[in-house]
């Protein structure tokens, strides 16, 4: 039976992707073989060392110990591109929010009061206050493009306006993806400098974190707007603060509330509502739900960020899952071991990425725990398991 805790609702059918004759899946459940979260923060939190798997139901794992989890031999999965057409189409809703007051001019509507006739004076009297513009031929710069990013630039394009797009990191993937029409800028610099409205799309790490300060506010655009809905963090927020209230930022959308921001008139916040649909949450339970099962059940890796890929289809043997530093001389030590046990290897394939590799090995008959003990002893050696070998 394979135990898994929940940190966050996860999406019911991405939850039934486990079996639960061979499943068991609750909130609080000691000895956990797996991690299922979306937003939870994990940095403070003791992961039990039964933990043999994580899974992001989303794209961002800023709230999860990657680097510990990868010194643990703990493998850390996220659902990548599985919500990203639920933020573009916020994105979109945040840039209309933006050029048309909406938010400004309903909460106007709301405090309107005395009979209908009335109503309709002040309305008359009143929406001059709320002029906008359009967004065809207006510029939308976009920093990072992945798989948020890339549909966020091309149906920015399909709007009507004229998008940049900064990446230096894109993959190959994305730039197939990536309209032709989209103009490549230099640097964040040479994008803030040329845009109205500027997107951002990129993970918070410290090569991001306030990518958007007071010196770079300086030199976009007056009258522009900022849009995160990315991660709190990428902007400096009280130099986003400081330029609008100088008037030379015209809004800020952010996905991210806090003190500072959710009651500035210039500034409209969302509850990190970006992936909150149900086809988002249910693509990105399903997705990591399916990576973890197959992790835990065939050693198979996929959309990990610390792991290596790796997938060996089950060809009928005992497999033997091994973690370990990525150092020479693994392989031959472990296959000794098997060797000394008289197991005769039917496949092996081993991948590796930075510090860590993965062996998958499937043997003739299933290891003993004294085998395995051995190999659980080789220096550099993270963890051991057997799979499928008490049938
Ligand atoms: N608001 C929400 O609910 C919500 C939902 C999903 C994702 N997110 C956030 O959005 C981020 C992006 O999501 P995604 O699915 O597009 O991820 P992704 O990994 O597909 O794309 C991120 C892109 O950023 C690029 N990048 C990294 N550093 C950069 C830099 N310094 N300058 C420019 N580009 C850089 C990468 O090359 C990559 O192409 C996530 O990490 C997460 O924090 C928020
Ligand atoms: O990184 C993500 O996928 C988003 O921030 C979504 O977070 P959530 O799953 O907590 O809504």
């Amino acid at each position: 039976m394979h135990k898994i805790l929940t940190l966050n609702n996860i999406a019911l059918a991405g939850l039934d992707r486990l079996p639960r004759d061979n499943y068991e899946v609750a909130s609080e459940i000691t000895h956990p073989d797996a991690i299922l979260l979306r937003s939870y923060k994990m940095h403070d939190m003791e992961i039990p060392p039964t933990v043999k798997a994580i899974g992001r139901a989303g794209a961002g794992v800023n709230n999860i110990p990657v680097e510990r989890m990868t010194q643990q031999g703990v493998v850390v999965f996220n659902a990548p591109g599985a919500n990203s057409n639920a933020v573009k189409e916020l994105v979109l809703a945040g840039l209309l929010m933006a050029s048309r007051n909406i938010a400004q001019a309903w909460e106007f509507a709301k405090g309107l009061s005395g009979d209908d006739s009335e109503i309709n004076k002040a309305v008359e009297a009143g929406k001059k206050s709320f002029v906008g513009f359009e967004l065809p031929g207006r510029t939308l710069g976009v920093v990072g493009l992945g798989a948020i990013g890339v549909r966020v630039a091309n149906a920015a394009h399909a709007l009507g306006m004229r998008v940049i797009g900064y990446d230096p990191t894109i993959t190959v993937r994305s730039a197939w993806q990536l309209s032709s029409d989209i103009q490549q800028a230099l640097s964040v610099d040479d994008l803030v400098s040329k845009c109205d409205f500027i997107t951002f799309h990129v993970p918070l790490v410290d090569s991001t974190r306030h990518m958007i300060n007071a010196e770079r506010l300086k030199c976009m655009k007056k009258h522009s707007v900022l849009l995160n809905f990315a991660r709190s963090g990428i902007i400096d927020d009280e130099a986003a603060v400081a330029a609008l209230d100088s008037g030379h930022l015209y809004a800020y959308i952010c996905d991210f509330p806090s003190n500072l921001l959710k009651d500035h008139p210039r500034c409209i916040t969302l509850p990190h509502l970006g992936a909150s649909t149900t086809e988002a949450e249910e693509n990105c339970a399903v997705m990591v739900a399916d990576q973890i099962r197959s992790y835990l059940e065939d050693g198979n890796i996929t959309n990990s960020v610390n792991f290596p890929d790796i997938t060996l289809p089950r060809n009928g043997g005992h497999r033997i899952a091994v973690v370990n530093s990525n150092v020479p001389n693994m392989l031959g030590q472990i296959s000794t071991e098997l060797a000394d046990s008289n197991l005769n290897i039917i496949d092996m394939l081993n991948r590796s990425r930075d510090n860590v590799a993965v062996t998958l090995i499937d043997v003739d008959r299933a290891p003993d725990e004294a085998t395995l003990e051995r190999i659980a002893g080789i220096a550099g050696v993270l963890s051991v398991r057997c799979l499928g070998c008490s049938g």
